[in-house]
């Protein structure tokens, strides 16, 4: 199979979707893999590296689309991305279609087969090709809420672990699966005073189990919110229920509640964001508030540690892109069901259903293409 990897062009994305690592063992299995020239620069991979793993140096990502047989990226495509994807081809890459119908509409015209890294699952429930963006994007949340909360960036002025004689920042997270114990973990580590709020009971309990000491935990409901959120200095948002919108769990009238210059870092703003407030915002550009209070929302959070995510992404997709390679999509699916639980468009079909409720387009069962 032809497998092409082109330069990610979302503002300020330095990752890139294949490392010389990945692309070696492609090679090794008989493929070509195709690189966009200076693909993965922005990660410290130069060119050279790919040459010596065996790969092609291409010039444009326009001969990319146009030669591979699969496309191997990292975020979802854009718009001019979009145009020059064709029927039949295979795609595989973050998409978070739940919030994005344009993107949606644009995947099912081009007739191509599109897996999703986010919905793919594993035997315990987790998501694989998730959990290392959200490690980096949960270690990475208290550290752009603590510079945030910093007076110069429109923050309340709170040092995240206090000093002796002053008390810790009180920080509040939403959401107790991958993003948020690291989350949880760093903030605490920072000397802060943490709770993390779930809606799942095993998952408290392991948290509980795990690190009781270092940070609180609670059941999440409305009324604890309401009563916790006057008190925190951070907030992050945290929460994901599979392929879904993200629920909106602090609406704009709950901001009034909250102390000034009080920090929200929506790390679910890629399923549309987790506070009414949020809209997505890019490494360039932040930060911005709303009726006092600083938000965070940057969709692309491990791009900004681009080399550190591109390992952690290349080491989990490494052998679900082999598997897509080496029997091609439709037998690589049948074979695994949690592959097929990451297919979320073919030939025209939409085919996950959480995506079809958000955006009230009918769906297939994936079961049913390939049976
Ligand atoms: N902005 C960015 O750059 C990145 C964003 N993400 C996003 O972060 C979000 C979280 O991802 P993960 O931690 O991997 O998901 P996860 O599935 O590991 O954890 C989500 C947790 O939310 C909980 N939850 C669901 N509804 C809830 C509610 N109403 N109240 C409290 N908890 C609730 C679930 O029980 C689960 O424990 C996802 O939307 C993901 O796409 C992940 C990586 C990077
Ligand atoms: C998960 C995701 O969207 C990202 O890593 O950018
Ligand atoms: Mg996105």
């Amino acid at each position: 199979m032809k497998i092409g990897c082109p330069k990610e062009i979302k503002p300020q994305e330095f990752r890139v979707g294949m490392t010389p690592n990945a692309a070696m063992e492609a090679v090794a299995h008989g493929h070509e893999v195709l690189i966009e020239t200076g693909a993965g620069v922005g990660a410290g991979f130069p060119d050279a590296d790919y040459v010596a793993a065996g790969a092609r140096i291409i010039g444009t990502a326009a001969e990319v689309f146009a030669t591979a047989d699969m496309i191997v990226k990292v975020k979802e495509p854009q718009a001019g991305e979009r145009k020059m994807l064709r029927e039949g081809q295979l795609l595989f890459t973050y998409l978070h279609l739940a919030p994005d119908p344009e993107q949606t509409h644009d995947l099912l015209a081009s007739g191509c087969t599109a897996i999703a890294y986010e919905t793919v699952t594993d035997r315990s429930g987790g998501l694989p090709l998730l959990a290392p963006m959200s490690e980096v994007a949960g270690r990475l949340a208290p550290q752009v809420g603590a510079w945030t909360l910093q007076k110069a960036n429109g923050g309340r002025g709170v040092l995240m672990g206090g000093v002796p004689g002053v008390g810790p920042a009180r920080v509040l997270v939403l959401g107790g699966g991958v993003v948020g114990t690291h989350a949880a973990r760093i903030a605490a580590g920072m000397g802060a005073d943490v709770t993390v709020l779930d809606r799942s009971l095993p998952r408290l309990r392991y948290l509980d189990d795990v690190f009781g000491g270092l940070f609180k935990t609670g059941y999440s409901s409305a009324g604890l919110l309401a009563e916790l959120l006057p008190q925190a200095d951070m907030v992050v948002g945290a929460v994901l229920i599979p392929g879904a919108a993200a629920p909106k769990l602090i609406t704009r009238k709950q901001l009034g509640v909250m102390k000034p210059g009080s920090v929200l870092v929506d790390v679910a703003i890629d399923q549309g964001g987790c506070f009414e407030t949020s809209r997505a915002t890019t490494h360039q550009d932040p930060i911005y508030e709303v009726d006092g209070i600083m938000h965070y929302c940057v969709a692309n959070m491990p791009g900004a540690v681009a080399r550190t995510s591109t390992l952690a992404l290349g080491n989990a997709t490494m052998p679900f892109m082999l598997a897509l390679a080496d029997k091609g999509w439709k037998r690589a699916c049948a074979e695994d069901p949690h592959l097929l639980a990451g297919l979320n468009v073919h030939a025209g079909q939409l085919t996950y259903a959480a995506v079809g409720e958000a955006l009230g387009i009918a769906t297939v069962d994936p079961k049913t293409l390939v049976a």
